[in-house]
């Protein structure tokens, strides 16, 4: 069974909105309308279960009657990782289903690379993550924003999601795992000692961070066709 994971629980604070961002209004849906809706375009996906914080005061103002294998649970930590895991922990799955964890602040998912993950790792013994190379020169800042000198990019990727495992492995090495450098979930895995995939992912599929961000997935969004209104 493949089951994305929607950690779904976070405040923003990156976003400077009173609003988590997750709820902000994005081409007059709430961004994570549009995550949702490019997850119910995977076929391959047995269950979408979204984890949101025990306050959430937003979930349920907003009718999701449309996703028809959408869940949701209360269960959200006070880390992503921790989120991640309480989801993993009870939404009472098989212990080798494969969980497709994605951000919901990720709302341009192209639906069609999550069916190439699946088809490229569904049979691979550890899992793997959407992610795509740095194409940019990266400099390491030192004090007052003064470049203390400029980092090797040769085989460096940016690490989107989803990132797949299967759900008791994940659970355990998250478990097991849990610290400021559990920032994604792979970290977790790697800390086991394995390599996960890397499969190719998109320059557009964007973690909606900063207020700027917005206005680019609007863009995107607009360019790729979403049936949202734009
Ligand atoms: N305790 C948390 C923190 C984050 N997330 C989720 O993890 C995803 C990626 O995290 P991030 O972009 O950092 O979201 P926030 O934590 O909300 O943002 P910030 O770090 O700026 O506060 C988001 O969909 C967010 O809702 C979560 O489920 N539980
Ligand atoms: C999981 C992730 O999106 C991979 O790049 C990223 O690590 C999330 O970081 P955040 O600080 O929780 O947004």
């Amino acid at each position: 069974m493949n089951i994305a994971l929607v950690p779904a629980a976070g405040s923003g604070s990156r976003m400077a909105s009173v609003t988590p961002k997750q709820y902000l209004d994005l081409a007059s849906k709430p961004l994570i309308w549009h995550t949702l809706s490019a997850l119910a375009k995977v076929a391959e996906l047995d269950r979408i279960v979204v984890v949101i914080s025990p306050e959430d005061e937003w979930w349920d103002s907003f009718d999701w009657s449309e996703f028809k294998r959408l869940e949701v649970l209360r269960c959200g930590g006070a880390s992503r990782a921790e989120s991640v895991l309480n989801g993993l922990q009870t939404l009472q799955a098989g212990p080798e289903d494969w969980a497709l964890v994605h951000d919901a602040a990720r709302p341009c998912l192209d639906p069609a690379l999550v069916s190439q993950m699946i088809i490229e790792l569904v049979n691979h013994p550890i899992g793997g993550i959407l992610a795509v190379p740095v194409a940019d020169t990266l400099k390491l800042a030192q004090a007052g924003q003064h470049i203390a000198h400029t980092h090797p990019r040769n085989g460096l990727w940016q690490a989107q999601t989803p990132q797949m495992f299967r759900v008791a492995q994940l659970a355990h090495a998250l478990a097991a795992g849990m610290g400021p450098d559990i920032t994604d979930e792979a970290s977790a895995i790697e800390k086991l000692g394995l390599q996960p995939k890397l499969v190719m992912g998109s320059p557009w599929n964007l973690k909606v961070t900063y207020p700027q961000d917005l206005r680019l997935a609007k863009l995107i969004l607009a360019a790729t066709g979403d049936n949202s209104e734009i």
